[in-house]
């Protein structure tokens, strides 16, 4: 299997400080990875370099193949999907969800023509349809819920058919409803074949879907450890990673956790 993305030694330093401090990280091809760890640990940092978005200060990164530094990232990035907090800012709020889907096919944020192929349309309503959108195609994007909005964005970074999806706390704000049926979205996809490889930042266990295979576990910029998600997830582990005493349990193929009592 190739390398989707191969980080060495990745340092990411900013006035005197280093985000991500050496990692050093693989994906392979059709992996699936949760980046967890707490706030400030240098997630979306990491994130934002697997995206071609943010060059480290040190080190070496190669995603789908090309070196970062001796590629032209305009003809990497429609290779990569992305949803995340800081595109979903960039997105019209009037432009409706077919749209905001749509202009992604044309590598842009805003609509700027009005005719669309045939093609891109009925692709970017298959994909609004697996993600549960089809009720909402004419609505404007700003008026949508938090989950609304996390489907359309996800829609959105099919649409390219990337070959790596990048997704940045998908979960985030959404309520017990909205993240299980988001789960189970991102759980359908994770284990289809067809679909890219997959890495997803999250806070909580509780929103790793069924068919992540991997797990890397940040600390202030620093990997803890790296691997498939059954080595790496243990109480052990996640205890250090988070700073306090946690108990991490399997429920058939979900994740809990939760700390221990004070005493
Ligand atoms: N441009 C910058 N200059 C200085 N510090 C920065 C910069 N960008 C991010 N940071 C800091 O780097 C650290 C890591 O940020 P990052 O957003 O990667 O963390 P995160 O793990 O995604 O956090 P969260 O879970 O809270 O979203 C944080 O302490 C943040 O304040």
């Amino acid at each position: 299997m190739s390398d989707v993305l191969e980080l060495v030694d990745v340092s990411v330093v900013r006035e005197g400080r280093a985000l991500v401090d050496q990692v050093s990280w693989s994906v392979a091809e059709g992996e699936r990875w949760v980046i967890l760890g707490p706030n400030g640990a240098g997630k979306t940092t990491l994130l934002n370099v697997a995206s071609s978005y943010l060059f480290p200060t040190s080190g070496s990164v190669q995603i789908l193949g090309e070196k970062l530094g001796a590629v032209d990232v305009f003809e990497l990035r429609p290779r990569i999907g992305m949803a995340g907090s800081a595109l979903a800012e960039k997105l019209p709020r009037r432009q409706t969800v077919l749209q905001t889907v749509l202009t992604a096919a044309y590598g842009m944020t805003a609509g700027w023509q009005e005719e669309y192929d045939d093609i891109d349309e009925r692709r970017a309503r298959a994909f609004l349809d697996r993600l549960g959108m089809s009720d909402f195609l004419d609505r404007r994007f700003g008026t949508l819920s938090e989950g609304e909005r996390k489907r359309t964005q996800i829609a959105r970074a099919l649409m390219t058919d990337p070959e790596l999806l990048l997704l940045d706390e998908p979960c985030a704000g959404l309520d017990l409803g909205g993240r299980e049926d988001l789960v189970r979205r991102l759980g359908r996809l994770a284990r289809d074949p067809y679909a890219p490889s997959m890495v997803m930042v999250t806070h909580h266990v509780e929103e790793i879907a069924p068919g992540f295979t991997h797990v890397l576990l940040i600390r202030q910029g620093r990997v803890l450890d790296a691997g498939p998600v059954d080595k790496v997830l243990t109480s052990a582990a996640l205890s250090r990673c988070f700073g306090l005493p946690l108990v991490v349990e399997r429920q058939g193929d979900r994740w809990t956790a939760q700390g221990l009592p004070l005493v």
